[in-house]
Order: C-alpha cells, then structure tokens, then sequence
C-alpha cells in the first residue's frame, strides 16, 4: 500500500505546485480573501464548479438514477428540538484545548497527534532513520517553530507506547486525551507550555430563526435529519414498498474547531447522503447483492487495526459479507458501489481503502460502520462514511413528536400477542399535562415490553409512576395512578409494525474533489526541456471542459471553422472552450492541461483545404486527423465514456503534424 504520495505517473507529489496550480486556474479559492479570509471557507471557481457539477451528476446516475432513490432537498435551517432528539446538541463536539500563553485554540486530538508524530519523527532522524511525510500541516511552517523535529532518540517502549495511541487517536475522549497531554507532558511547540485540559466544543452553528429568537435553530451539520422527518410521506410516496432510499446533496455546516489541510476540512461543504431503509428481520439482506458480489475491496477490519497492520489483500465484499467481516449485505452492496463510484470518476485504485470503525469510534446506536478512504498527500482521509445506524434515528424522532415513522406490513396470516399495553384515560391525561401530554404519552408508549411489565408491577402497589421525558422538567415526570392502566392484553395482528433499519453512505464532495486533482495530478517536461508543466488527468466525464479549440493562428480564415464546430459541441451539451489568443500552440495546450481538459481541436491550413480537423489527447499528446462528422463522434464517445483514446487511436488515422506537437517523456 502506498506509503508517501506520488503523482499518476508515480512521481513524488510536490503538493506546493499542484496547490499553487490550482489556485492560479481557479479551481478553488479562499472566501473573503481580499478581507484577509476566513479559515476552512473556500470559493470554487469555474473549472472547480464545473468539476463539483460534473462529480454530482455522475453520483445522481450512479446512485439516485440507477437505484430509483427518492430524492429530497431540505431546508438548512434545523430547529434546535430536531438537533436535541438527534443527539447533535449534547453530543455533535469535539475536544478543544487552549494554550494559555498565547490563546492559540487547538484540537486537543490533532494536537496529541501532531506532538507525538514530532517526536517520533525526531526519534527516527536520531536514530538515522528515513522520515515520510505523512502529512504537513501547511500553516506548521508560519507558526514558529510548530512541527520543527529536534533529533531526540526515544526508549523502544516509549516508541511502541506513541505508535499504539496514534493507531487509536480517534477513539479518545476528553478526559482521556487531558491524561495523556499530562503523561506526556506535551507542550504547544509555538510557546512550549502544555495546554489546558480539554473541554467539549458544540461543532453546530446556532442561530436564532426570526426576529423574536424564539425560535433557536442551527445550520444542520448533515443533510441526514430532513430525509428522516420524511420519512412517513416518502413511505407513502413510494407506495409502501420497502426497501427503499432517500438521498440528498446539499450543504453542512460545522464549526471545525482548527480548519485545516485545503478543502479536507472546512466550515461549509457540499454532502451527498442516502438513507437507506431497510426491514431489520431476514439478515438486512439486499436484493441486488448478486450484482457486485465480485466487486473486490481492501477492507482494514476491526482486528487489522490493532494488529497495527496497514495493508491487506483485496477481497470480494461477497467473501466479506459471507465470513461475517462485513456486517450484512445491504451494508456490503454500498462499500461495493461506492468503490465502482469512485472508480467512475477517476480515483486511484491503489489508493481507496475501506476501514472500519473501532467499536468506540462509532456512535453509540450504531451497528456497524466503514469509512472509504483515499490516499493523499495529507495521508489517508475518510472521503464516505457508510454506517449502519440501526432504528435510532427513526425511534428517537417517533419517541419525540409520536409521529408514526414505521413500517405496516400486512401478515400473510393473523397471529395473536399476549403482551403488557399502556392504556390511558385521555380525558384526564391531557388537562393534567396541558402542553407536555405529547411528550409524555410518546415516552410512556416508547416503552419497552420489560419497562411496561415494571411498571405495571410498581402500579400495583403505588400511586404513580415516573418515567424519563427528555425536554419536560428536569427529564423525569409522574404519572398518577388513576391516568394509566399497563397491563397484558391478548389481541390479534393482521399487520406488523416495525421500524426501519438505515444504512447511510455519506459523501463528502469537497474531500472527494481534492483527491481527485490530486490522485489525477502529474507533470510533463515542457518543451526545450524548461520548467515542468502540470497535467490534470481527469477522466472525460467529469473533466470541467471536454474540448478545447484552437485555431493556429490569428488569421480570419479559422474563425468561422471554431465557431460551427463549438455551436454543434454545445448542441450536443459537451462543453468546450475556443482558445484564439497569440500564445503559442504549445503554450496554449499546456494551459488546458493544467484545467484537465482531455481534448484538443485544431484548425489549421489543410482544414481550409479539405475540412478535416485533428484531435489531440491531453495524456499522450497523440493526434488523429478526420473530417469533422468523424471527430465528434470520437468526442461524444469518449465524453460518454464508451470509448478510450486507444480505440480512437485504432479507429482513425494518426496525424504526426509538427505544429501541434508537444514533446514528452514518457
Ligand atoms: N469539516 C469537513 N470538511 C469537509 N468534509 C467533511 C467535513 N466533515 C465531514 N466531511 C465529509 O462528510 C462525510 C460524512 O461526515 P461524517 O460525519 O461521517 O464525518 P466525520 O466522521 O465527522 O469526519 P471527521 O472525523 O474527518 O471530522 C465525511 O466522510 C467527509 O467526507
């Protein structure tokens, strides 16, 4: 597996350049810059909103199109009960600690790791050992001294102790990363005091939602809630069929406490979810299974991870859901389709991973969880969360509001159930409890059949009962005698109910988006053997711009050629680009290289004589030449991805003309 980045051509990656690249072309661009920016917000440019646009529609055919998902677009404004039943209020945090001699506010598990990994590092130069460059953090070199290795040799113990909490950093709570801030006495490299212990830091942005605040509300971190409110219309509109998904793309909002590495970690980012519902009973089997059973992943599991072992051999998600290394097949099928989506729109095959959870990494409902993984310059990030988050979200929103989000089922024959049933004497209950008697009838009918025989039990000998309702009171409510009656009645079913089971891929396309440009990124000498030129080799479907055209020189014969053919591209809904400015052919090829547009039209002198137009491939600098009906259909094809440039190659003839050519060194 691969250990330090490398370009598609297996050169080193040299991420200043590409990152200087992509600036200079737009492809992304702090917000707000000429104000001094804001950290973790970015603009995207057009080559950037194009690749975003392109990333999207392939994601729509593979998943919503193919897939017949239901999908929604809901309102970023989340009122503050929604996010408190989630669990987003009390829970959506992460450890911030402060350096009390220059206020600097840090990550407290980033900056564990980033001391540790310092001082493992100086522990290698020490011992005069090779260092990778796992990741740098490009705002270590502004800060003084911040990720400076100072060769200081380490006890192999103490070496084994560091590597063992990097391999689980994620896994620490609050308290325990304060422990090992003081165990180890690791210290802010900037100042070289320790920093406070770490104190829990909501990542949601409140607000209030009109102008009496009395509404509070927030920014939704995920897009995951609004698809599970609906769920009881899209059951009916999808005419209660079960399986079925919901999907959404839209914007998330979290307050990262230090924004760091580009586009990996910001405030604002495009997420595409799917929520997939699915009965809990028969194994959360999946009817499509059979399809990508062959399909083969590097899965790290569980016991890999703490057998500190980093590279595994690729296995078929039909191999891992069998032997139980993958929970079940619904949650194998979308590992599997996520791997062929990131295939489609170029990532690295080398460089997708899928690792699982560690049992307390996950949140506590969930059943099972695997993170696709890529490879980059800034190490391995989590690009798609794909969990199984068992009944949790629908049970907790039901339990809240007693809106009915479950499945009926009518039974092929009626069966009878002797169980304990809450009845309550709805004339008294709701002048009791005025405005809470939703809330408090939700929990007492949420209750499990143990709860109810428990209380049934209490009611024998007591006057009330007291059961947890989360929001009323101080979370605990009484209930008198006389308004309930808990006991077992017989009755027959014609239908079951149940609550669905999610699994939930998450996308996050701006971390996407990143690895791509880089995982496509590569450099060619330039002509005369002066400065290397950068190369963005996306594939056609996603590239921002499919066609560049140009003429070979300014003279006004060309004009109307560019014209007709970029008029017939653009019926045809392929974008392209006419590029008449003076620079040289050379030149103003490489510039498109660097925007990843895979082909290149010219028209020259022989198109004037005979029509015939040549096509030039961005990757190989190859040129065919054909009449123009013959090229655009090569475009169309390859654009549609039903054929390569080695088939066009083999279809039509090769054009060695010198004008157009631009050495290279493969
Ligand atoms: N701050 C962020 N910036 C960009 N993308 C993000 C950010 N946070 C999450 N994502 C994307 O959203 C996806 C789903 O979100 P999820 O809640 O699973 O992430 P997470 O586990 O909180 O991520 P991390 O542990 O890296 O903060 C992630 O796989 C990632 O692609």
């Amino acid at each position: 597996m691969t250990s330090a980045a490398t370009t598609l051509k297996g050169q080193p990656l040299d991420r200043p350049a590409l990152d200087s690249m992509l600036r200079r072309r737009m492809f992304y661009t702090p917000s707000f810059e000429i104000y001094g920016g804001v950290a973790g917000l970015y603009d995207y440019g057009p080559p950037g909103c194009s690749l975003q646009a392109n990333i999207i529609d392939v994601w729509r055919k593979h998943f919503v199109l193919e897939e017949d998902m239901l999908e929604v677009d809901c309102s970023v404004l989340t009122p503050h009960d929604v996010l408190k039943t989630s669990g987003h209020v009390d829970k959506f945090a992460d450890w911030m600690c402060k350096d009390p001699k220059n206020g600097e506010i840090l990550r407290a598990d980033h900056f564990v790791e980033e001391v540790l990994e310092t001082r493992l590092k100086g522990d290698k130069e020490a011992r005069g050992q090779k260092i990778e460059e796992k990741e740098e953090d490009p705002k270590k070199k502004k800060r003084k001294g911040k990720g400076a290795v100072e060769a200081v040799k380490l006890d192999d113990a103490v070496v084994q102790e560091y590597e063992e909490i990097l391999a689980k950093i994620d896994n620490y709570n609050g308290q325990e990363l304060g422990e090992l801030i003081k165990k180890y006495d690791l210290k802010n490299a900037a100042t070289g005091v320790q920093p406070s212990p770490p104190v829990a830091f909501n990542l949601m942005f409140q607000t209030a939602i009109g102008p009496s605040s009395n509404t509070p509300g927030y920014l939704r971190p995920e897009t995951a809630q609004g698809q599970f409110l609906n769920f009881a219309k899209l059951l009916e509109y999808n005419q209660q069929q079960m399986p079925f998904a919901s999907a959404s793309i839209g914007r998330s909002y979290r307050n990262e406490i230090s924004p760091r590495a580009g586009l990996l970690r910001v405030r604002e980012f495009l997420m595409a979810e799917i929520e997939h519902f699915v009965d809990p009973q028969g194994g959360k089997k999946h009817p499509r299974f059979e399809e990508v059973k062959d399909v083969e992943l590097v899965l790290l599991n569980r016991e890999t991870q703490l057998s500190g072992k980093t590279h595994v051999e690729k296995v078929s998600i039909g191999k891992a859901v069998a032997n139980g290394t993958v929970d079940n097949e619904t949650l194998g099928y979308f590992l599997a389709r996520i791997h062929l989506f990131l295939k489609k729109i170029g990532v690295d095959q080398s460089k997708i991973r899928f690792r699982q959870h560690m049992a307390n990494e996950m949140a506590h409902y969930a059943a099972d969880c695997w993170d696709a993984e890529l490879f980059t310059s800034y190490g391995w990030v989590e690009c798609v969360g794909c969990a199984d988050r068992s009944a949790y979200d629908l049970s907790v929103h039901a339990a809240k509001t007693g809106a009915p989000l479950i499945v009926r089922e009518r039974l092929p024959e009626p069966i009878t159930i002797e169980e304990y049933q809450v009845e309550l004497d709805k004339k008294k209950f709701g002048p009791h409890f005025k405005k809470d008697g939703k809330a408090v009838e939700a929990a007492l009918l949420a209750t499990t059949q143990c709860d109810r025989e428990e209380l049934s039990k209490t009611l024998e000998s007591a006057d009330s009962i007291t059961v947890k309702v989360e929001g009323v009171g101080n979370g605990e409510v009484t209930v008198p005698k006389e308004l309930i009656t808990v006991a077992k009645r017989k009755r027959t079913e014609n239908v079951r109910e149940f609550t669905p089971n999610v699994i939930e891929p998450s996308f996050g396309i701006g971390r996407i988006l990143y690895a791509l440009m880089e995982h496509c990124y590569w450099s060619r000498a330039s002509e005369g053997g002066d400065e290397a030129r950068g190369v963005l080799s996306f594939p056609p479907t996603v590239s921002p711009t499919k066609v560049l055209i140009v003429p070979l020189s300014s003279n006004e014969e060309f004009r109307p050629f560019c014209r007709k053919l970029s008029q017939k591209l653009r019926k045809m809904g392929i974008s392209s680009r006419i590029d008449d400015s003076s620079a040289t052919i050379g030149k103003r090829y490489s510039r498109n290289d660097e925007l990843g547009t895979p082909l290149g039209i010219t028209i020259d002198f022989q198109t004037v004589k005979d029509q015939t137009i040549t096509l030039r491939d961005r990757d190989s600098t190859k040129q065919v030449r054909a009449d123009e009906d013959k090229i655009i259909e090569a475009i169309q094809a390859m654009v549609d991805g039903s054929k390569s440039w080695k088939d066009i190659e083999a279809e039509l003839p090769v054009f060695s003309g010198q004008e157009v050519e631009l050495p290279t060194r493969e």
